[in-house]
């Protein structure tokens, strides 16, 4: 939107349109003296005096609204990042699940390692496999895969802007859009997450060319130097590209837990945790089956001491040895903790998965908001998830006692922010605008169920990117994940 700043600024009169301005946008009333009337006859005449007198002049109110949004999404911004964790989850809209219930791959239950034994670290100890619902996550970043408008749309890009709330579009519409295999950080607002980074894979439709793998890589990249550049130290990551933009699953875990590996080992002191989060049970298979590959006690570190012992003379591992049965009561807990996770968050799951192929934004207002599952440790209810539960269940008990509308939640207009009237099944009006704002804006926005997206739609996808390249001076804020990677 552009804002005149030249003799085409209006004049005070609200019910006066200029012979210089656009026809459809006034300014605010004026606190000045009562105007001149403005003869109305076969074409407006307007007082050059009211066009110059900057005293009479006020910002047009959509320019006093947009300055009013700038703040408003910067001014949350800043209040939510000063809080501590326990004032933060005051302000969390649905349930959450500390980094701390989520089990490492490698970690032991209670944790009794000794000295000695900690020292056989292994990068296991930094990652961990997680099924279920990404909006949920309390760590400090979770990754979006979204589409180069940064303006919301579908999959798990849906989710995160309704679970953040409206200000993530507001602040991502500063962003002024990614380009493909970049990545650009917002604050998560109403997310258990701190930072919401937006990261934009390629659109492989089942096809994988070296453009596509370098791009995907890329976004994991991106992704992970703006932690670093940020002091972020947990981060989860979606199944970037394999949803509507078609990437192939397998593929595209080798990528990431590639890239992840090789990043981890050259920035152990910088990252406590990356999770793969996985939704569907076909990603879930195959993130288990390889995760070993890249994250088990007997890769990178034990290997080279492994190498090492053999250099000095030790040709043959011994068989048997205390690092064999270490390895293998690595293993076998392994089994048992992904057994146990299965359990716990198959109960997470089952509470945001929708089945598989249907997008998790189907989801009804009831699964975001039941309490977990009895057993299910690794969920918890935020304050005002628990109120939305007791309204539900007063409501099913028929006592329609009349308890008032929820506290509003920082940063949302009264009543609740469309999206909140959305996730409480309550499409209203401003909801289903901002759905179609959302869709208007975004050529892949989202509608409702995971559809066979169309080429043209994702072609529009890649020409809303390569519209933006061309129009777009590279405004975006330092750090923003447009600096080469590998510095
Ligand atoms: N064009 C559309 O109609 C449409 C529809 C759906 C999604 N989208 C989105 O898809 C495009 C990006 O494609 P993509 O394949 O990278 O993303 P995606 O289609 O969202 O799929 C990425 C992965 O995220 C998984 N996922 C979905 N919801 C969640 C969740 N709540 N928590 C964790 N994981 C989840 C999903 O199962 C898939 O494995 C963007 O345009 C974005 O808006 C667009």
């Amino acid at each position: 939107m552009r804002v005149l700043s030249d003799c085409r600024m209006k004049p005070s009169n609200p019910n006066t349109t200029s012979a210089f301005e656009p026809t459809n946008r006034r300014a605010p009333f004026s606190t000045q003296p009562p105007l001149l009337a403005l003869s109305f006859s076969a074409h407006i005449t307007v007082s050059l005096g009211l066009l110059n007198s900057k005293t009479s002049y006020q910002k047009p109110s959509h320019h006093g609204t947009m300055s009013k949004k700038k703040k408003e999404w910067r001014a949350e911004k800043e209040r939510l990042l000063s809080l501590g964790v326990e004032d933060r989850r005051k302000d969390y809209r649905g349930n959450y699940v500390p980094l701390d219930k989520i089990p490492t791959w490698a970690n032991h239950d209670n944790n009794t390692a000794t000295e000695e034994e900690q020292k056989s670290f292994s990068l296991a100890d930094k990652v961990s496999l997680y099924k279920g619902d990404i909006t949920t996550l309390e760590v400090d970043a979770i990754v979006n895969a979204a589409n180069s408008s940064l303006l919301g749309g579908g999959g798990v890009d849906g989710c995160i802007h309704r679970a953040a709330g409206h200000l993530l579009y507001e602040e991502c519409h500063s962003l002024n859009g990614c380009d493909t295999g970049k990545a650009k950080i917002t604050c998560g607002y109403d997310l258990p997450a701190k930072y919401v980074i937006h990261t934009v894979g390629p659109i492989a439709r089942g096809n994988v060319g070296q453009s596509q793998r370098d791009d995907l890589e890329s976004c994991y990249k991106y992704s992970l130097k703006l932690m670093k550049d940020n002091n972020l130290r947990s981060v989860a990551f979606p199944c970037i590209s394999t949803g509507i933009y078609g990437f192939p699953n397998e593929p595209a875990a080798e990528i990431a837990l590639k890239i992840a590996h090789d990043w981890i080992q050259s920035n152990q002191d910088e990252i406590d945790r990356v999770i793969f989060c996985v939704f569907l049970e076909t990603d879930y298979e195959i993130y288990k089956r390889k995760m070993s590959d890249f994250f088990s006690p007997d890769n990178d570190d034990h290997k080279n001491e492994k190498d090492a012992g053999m250099e000095e003379g030790n040709t043959e591992p011994v068989e048997g040895g205390e690092e064999d049965d270490a390895d293998k009561k690595d293993d076998k807990q392994d089994e048992e903790i992904m057994s146990q996770q299965d359990e716990s968050t198959e109960d997470v799951t089952m509470q945001s998965q929708e089945p598989e192929g249907e997008s998790p934004d189907a989801k009804s207002m009831d699964e975001e908001t039941k309490p977990p599952e009895k057993g299910d440790a690794t969920v918890e209810v935020s304050p005002t998830a628990k109120k939305k539960v007791e309204q539900e269940s007063e409501k099913d008990t028929g006592k329609k006692e009349d308890k008032g509308e929820d506290p509003p939640v920082a940063g949302e207009e009264k009543g609740g922010s469309p999206e909140k009237k959305m996730q409480t099944g309550q499409p209203d009006e401003a909801g289903k605008q901002m759905e179609e704002s959302t869709k208007s804006e975004d050529p892949g926005a989202d509608t409702g169920q995971e559809p066979e997206v169309p080429m043209e739609v994702l072609e529009a996808d890649q020409s809303v990117t390569t519209a933006k390249e061309s129009n777009t001076s590279n405004s975006t804020k330092d750090g923003q994940g447009d600096k080469n990677p590998q510095e």
